[in-house]
C-alpha cells in the first residue's frame, strides 16, 4: 500500500468524500503537510533530508513512476481524475464496482447438487431412477467385487455316515406316516388305528438292519428266479386250523392270509424291511389288518407272489378234505 502521506496529498481534505476519515488519520500520523512534501521530494529524486522510514516505502513500489505521479506537483494543478486512489475504501469500492458490473451469480450454483438433480439425465430416466453417476464414477463408491470362492473356505461335506443318519431320521417322501411304535402321546387316533403293542426298534436309528444278501433287491431277484417259495408242491385249500398251526414256531413254517389267500412268509422273514419280528406277528393268522395299518402302500401281491400256498376255505374244506373229495371223485 502506498504511504498514508499520498492519501493526504492526492485527495485533499476539501474533497467531500467518505475518505475524510482516512485523511484525518493520515494527517494525524504524520507531522503535517511539510513533512509530507519532503517525502514526495525524496521520491522524485530530490535529496532526502531525513531517514524517515515512511519515505522509503514508496521507493519500493515499482508501479509508481515519477513522471506519472502527479502528487509531486501542487495540489491545485493536479487533475483529480488522473489521480489514482490508493485508499482501502477506494480499492474496495472499485472492487465493488467490478462486482456490480458482473452478472449475478447463478443460483443454484453451476456445479451444485440441486442443479445436477434437477437436470435430466443422459439416459432419459427421471433423476430418482437414474444411477448415481457422479458417485459411481468414484472407485471408492463402487460395490466391491465378489470375493473369490476358495475351496478352503467352504464347509466340508457331510460324511457318508452323517448323511445316512439324516436320511434315516426324516420321513421319506410319498411313503406315508411311519408306524407309531412308542406309547401314544395323544389320543387323537381311533382305538382301531392305535398300535396295540409297542414294538422295539432294532437299532438306535429306527431302521432295521437287514443281514447281508437280504435287501429288497435281493428279494426281488429271488422272486424272479421263479423258485418255489411256497413250501408246497401245488396250491392247496387252507382251513383256519391249518393256518393257525403254521405259526413259524418250533421249526414250523409261517403262513399268513391276506384277503383269502395264504402265503408262506417264512422265506421273506429275513428280507422284511420292518424286521423279522414284525412280520412274525401275523404268522398263523390273517395279517391284512396289521399290514394295512403299517404300510398300506405296499403291494403284497407282488412282494409275495412266489410264496402263495393256496386259498382259505372253511373248516372241513381243507386240503385233506379236498383230497378226499378228489379221491372220491376218482
Ligand atoms: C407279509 C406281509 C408283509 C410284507 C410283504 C411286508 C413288506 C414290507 C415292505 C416292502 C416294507 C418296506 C416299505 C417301505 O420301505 O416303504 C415294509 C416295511 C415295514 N413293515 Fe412290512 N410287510 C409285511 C407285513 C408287515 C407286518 C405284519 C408288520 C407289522 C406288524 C410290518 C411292519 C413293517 C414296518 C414297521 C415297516 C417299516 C420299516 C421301515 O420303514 O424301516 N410289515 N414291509
Amino acid at each position: 500500500h502506498p504511504p498514508s502521506t499520498w492519501k493526504a496529498k492526492g485527495s485533499t481534505a476539501d474533497t467531500p468524500s467518505s475518505e475524510g476519515e482516512h485523511h484525518r488519520i493520515a494527517r494525524d500520523e504524520n507531522t503535517g503537510r511539510k513533512a509530507a512534501d519532503e517525502d514526495l521530494r525524496g521520491q522524485l529524486g530530490a535529496a532526502p533530508d531525513s531517514g524517515n522510514s515512511q519515505s522509503s516505502q514508496p521507493k519500493s513500489d515499482s508501479s509508481l513512476s515519477p513522471q506519472s505521479t502527479p502528487k509531486a506537483t501542487p495540489a491545485d494543478t493536479v487533475n483529480p481524475l488522473t489521480i489514482p486512489s490508493f485508499t482501502l475504501d477506494s480499492q474496495d469500492n472499485s472492487d465493488e464496482d467490478d462486482e456490480d458490473n458482473m452478472p449475478p451469480p447463478s443460483f443454484p450454483a453451476l456445479n451444485s447438487a440441486q442443479r445436477a438433480s434437477a437436470s435430466p439425465l443422459p439416459t432419459g430416466l427421471p433423476p430418482s431412477m437414474g444411477p448415481p453417476q457422479s458417485k459411481a464414477s468414484e472407485p471408492s463408491q463402487l460395490m466391491p467385487p465378489p470375493s473369490r470362492v476358495v475351496s478352503s473356505n467352504l464347509r466340508p461335506l457331510p460324511s457318508p455316515n452323517r448323511s445316512l443318519h439324516v436320511l434315516s431320521t426324516s420321513p421319506l417322501p410319498n411313503r406315508g406316516p411311519l408306524p407309531n411304535r412308542g406309547p401314544p402321546t395323544t389320543n387323537t387316533l381311533s382305538p382301531s388305528l392305535q398300535p396295540t403293542l409297542a414294538v422295539k426298534t432294532p437299532n438306535a436309528r429306527g431302521k432295521v438292519l437287514l443281514s447281508p444278501g437280504h435287501s429288497p433287491l435281493d428279494w426281488a431277484n429271488l422272486q424272479k428266479s421263479h423258485s418255489n417259495l411256497s413250501g408246497v408242491p401245488s396250491l392247496i385249500r387252507v382251513t383256519p386250523s391249518m393256518l393257525k398251526q403254521h405259526n413259524g414256531r418250533k421249526g414250523k413254517l409261517a403262513w399268513s392270509s391276506y384277503e383269502g389267500k395264504v402265503y408262506n412268509i417264512t422265506p421273506y422273514l429275513p428280507f422284511h424291511p420292518g424286521g423279522e419280528g414284525e412280520l412274525r406277528r401275523v404268522a398263523g393268522k390273517d395279517g391284512r389288518k396289521l399290514f394295512m395299518e403299517v404300510h398300506p402302500w405296499v403291494n403284497w401281491e407282488n412282494m409275495l407272489g412266489e410264496c402263495v400256498v393256496g386259498i382259505m376255505v372253511a373248516e372241513g374244506e381243507g386240503q385233506d378234505a379236498g383230497r378226499s373229495e378228489l379221491e372220491d371223485m376218482d
